[in-house]
């Protein structure tokens, strides 16, 4: 037996060589300081000095142990590790996993001695507390615990979480037993998730959530707020439970399929609250899918768009109805004949455009006042709409015009009676107060279809003028547009129009026939013939256009024209020589 003893750390696995003399002081480990006698050494070897291959077949063992435990230290995921906190108070890390460069930006020989690189890695603003619960930890001997960030220069910054035992040392150290992992992951999407809450918690959109199958597993406070829905009453319904009485099961079936084909629906639905009032909503579905892509959920979002739609329906009602009456004003009038026009021409039947003008309505206003003219108007407005059929529209255009369109008219006689009716009911005096108010209606009415394609616009036109005629028959009776006559007079009246423009364009031509004595062959004149050069129709002999302009101004521009050229012809044959009579 030699003279010392090689003796294995139990901690560190560093080999010490003991005088047996000293073994008697129980020796700590010359390396990480831990008592090499303390609780069950790994192993315990002696060696002569002199026996090398003894030592060196511990030093093998040694090191596949080494190894070993690296290999295992590599594979757990974050840092294995021992730390060791003095009685003065420095501290050190007897060992350390490779990891620990990963996890502090450090090497474990750095810290071997000294574990401050190790601190100065932790975020300033986590460093005390780190230090606080390692030392309540030493104190208690209770597990330590902390999750905290560590700093590194380049400005990274990770989260890790720690966990290690600690044990006190006969030296009045202590030493923890430990590992420390990456969470840098796992905090974020923790984080994430406690975001979504909040949103979901606390979003001014309603928002409820189902399973595939459509259940109700979620809803938020906003989803109560607009619903009057507590969220026990709705878990595990559906959400039929919203659906109002205004769509057919075919409108909730679209929005099902639309779900299914696109994974997300978008649009205004009305729906029903708790207590069956209706609001309007702006609702967004999304599919919810799982890893796998398998619909897990759906969310529906929405938002109360009550108050803006009454708004909208409030705004569309004063663009479209007239205040005073609440009659369709001429917008909607426009809009409403424009319809009637197109399903006349797809049944096959007839319309009737009415232009109803009050007679002496100014008198009223003067007499008793526009307060009595307007109820007057409201009155008559009431009457006029009691004649017409469903179907039928009476707008009022403004002042004490109004225009009734009828509709599904077989044959245009079926509109007499509604006219006969619409003038006995202007004509029925109307008590106001203490005035008794007599008007009567002058009424202009066109028919749709007619031989010539005609719009909206035209239509109103030609009831307006028949209107007008009525008036000028003597009021109170209803006059029809005579199409056959307007198209007469808008014949001639393009014809006119092209003459005037063929006489500013010199489209007019002279041609000269002279007049010879037959017995002498001398030329005693010439006979001046008008032309018209039209650019599409060619050369027209007179008979085409100079009865249009008989009894016509334009009859004297076109003579005074003919008189112009055949004079100014004489002169250029004068000065050439040849001499001509002149006669009108
Ligand atoms: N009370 C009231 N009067 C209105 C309103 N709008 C226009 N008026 C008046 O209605 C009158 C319409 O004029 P006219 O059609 O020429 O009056 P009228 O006496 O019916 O004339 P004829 O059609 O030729 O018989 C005018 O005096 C306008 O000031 C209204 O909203 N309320």
């Amino acid at each position: 037996m030699s003279d010392s003893l090689h003796i294995v750390c139990p901690h560190c696995q560093s080999i010490n060589r003991v005088p047996a003399n000293k073994l008697a002081e129980q020796p700590n480990c010359g390396r990480c300081q831990y008592p090499l006698f303390a609780g069950e050494p790994i192993e315990l070897t002696t060696a002569t000095v002199e026996d090398i291959t003894d030592l060196k077949r511990v030093e093998q063992a040694l090191n596949s142990m080494r190894l070993q435990r690296e290999e295992l230290a590599s594979h757990v995921p974050g840092m294995l590790y021992q730390y060791r906190l003095r009685p003065d108070g420095s501290s050190h890390f007897p060992y350390a996993s490779a990891k620990m460069r990963e996890i502090y930006g450090v090497a474990p020989e750095d810290v071997v001695e000294d574990a401050t690189p190790a601190f100065a890695a932790l975020h300033p603003e986590d460093r005390d507390r780190v230090h606080e619960t390692i030392q309540a930890s030493g104190r208690s001997l209770a597990l330590w615990h902390d999750e905290y960030r560590v700093q590194f220069p380049d400005g990274r910054v990770i989260w890790v979480e720690g966990e290690s035992s600690p044990e006190a040392m006969p030296d009045g150290s202590i030493l923890w037993h430990g590992y420390i992992h990456d969470v840098t992951s796992r905090r974020r999407s923790a984080e994430e998730l406690r975001l979504a809450a909040k949103v979901f918690a606390h979003a001014g959109e309603g928002i409820l959530v189902t399973d595939a199958q459509a259940h109700i597993v979620n809803v938020n406070r906003a989803f109560t707020v607009i619903t009057g829905y507590a969220r026990e009453e709705v878990l595990g319904q559906t959400p039929r439970l919203l659906q109002s009485d205004r769509y057919d099961d075919e409108f909730y079936q679209t929005v099902w399929q639309a779900l299914l084909e696109h994974d997300y629906w978008h649009g205004e639905l009305w729906c029903r609250r708790k207590n069956g009032s209706q609001f309007a909503a702006l609702l967004t579905i999304s599919a919810v899918p799982d890893i796998q892509g398998h619909i897990e959920h759906y969310a529906a979002m929405f938002s109360d768009i009550t108050a803006r739609k009454e708004n909208q329906q409030q705004l569309e009602r004063v663009a479209h109805y007239d205040l005073l009456t609440g009659l369709p004003n001429r917008l909607l009038l426009g809009d409403r004949l424009k319809q009637a026009i197109r399903q006349t021409r797809r049944r096959g039947m007839h319309l009737a455009v009415v232009f109803i003008d009050l007679d002496g309505f100014k008198k009223v206003n003067d007499q008793h006042g526009h307060a009595v003219g307007d109820k007057l108007l409201s009155v008559l407005s009431r009457r006029m709409t009691q004649v017409l059929r469903e179907g039928d529209t009476l707008a009022r255009l403004g002042g004490d015009e109004f225009v009734a369109v009828l509709v599904d008219l077989p044959d245009i006689s079926i509109s007499v009676p509604i006219l006969d009716r619409l003038i006995e009911v202007a004509a029925q005096p109307v008590p106001i107060g203490d005035a008794l108010c007599e008007v009567s209606a002058s009424i202009g009415v066109s028919y749709y279809p007619q031989v010539e394609d005609i719009d909206a616009d035209q239509l109103l036109r030609q009831a307006d003028q028949a209107m007008y005629f009525a008036k000028q028959a003597g009021k109170n009776r209803y006059h029809v547009f005579d199409t056959e006559k307007d198209r007469t007079l808008r014949t001639r009246r393009e014809g006119l129009d092209s003459i005037e423009n063929a006489l500013a364009n010199g489209q007019f031509l002279l041609y000269f026939q002279p007049k010879v004595n037959m017995r002498t062959g001398e030329v005693l004149g010439a006979e001046a013939l008008i032309r018209w050069q039209h650019p599409a129709r060619g050369l027209l002999s007179p008979a085409s256009f100079l009865p249009l302009i008989e009894n016509h101004p334009l009859g004297i521009d076109v003579g005074k024209w003919t008189i112009e050229a055949a004079l100014t012809q004489i002169e250029i044959w004068r000065k050439a020589g040849a001499y001509m009579s002149r006669s009108a």
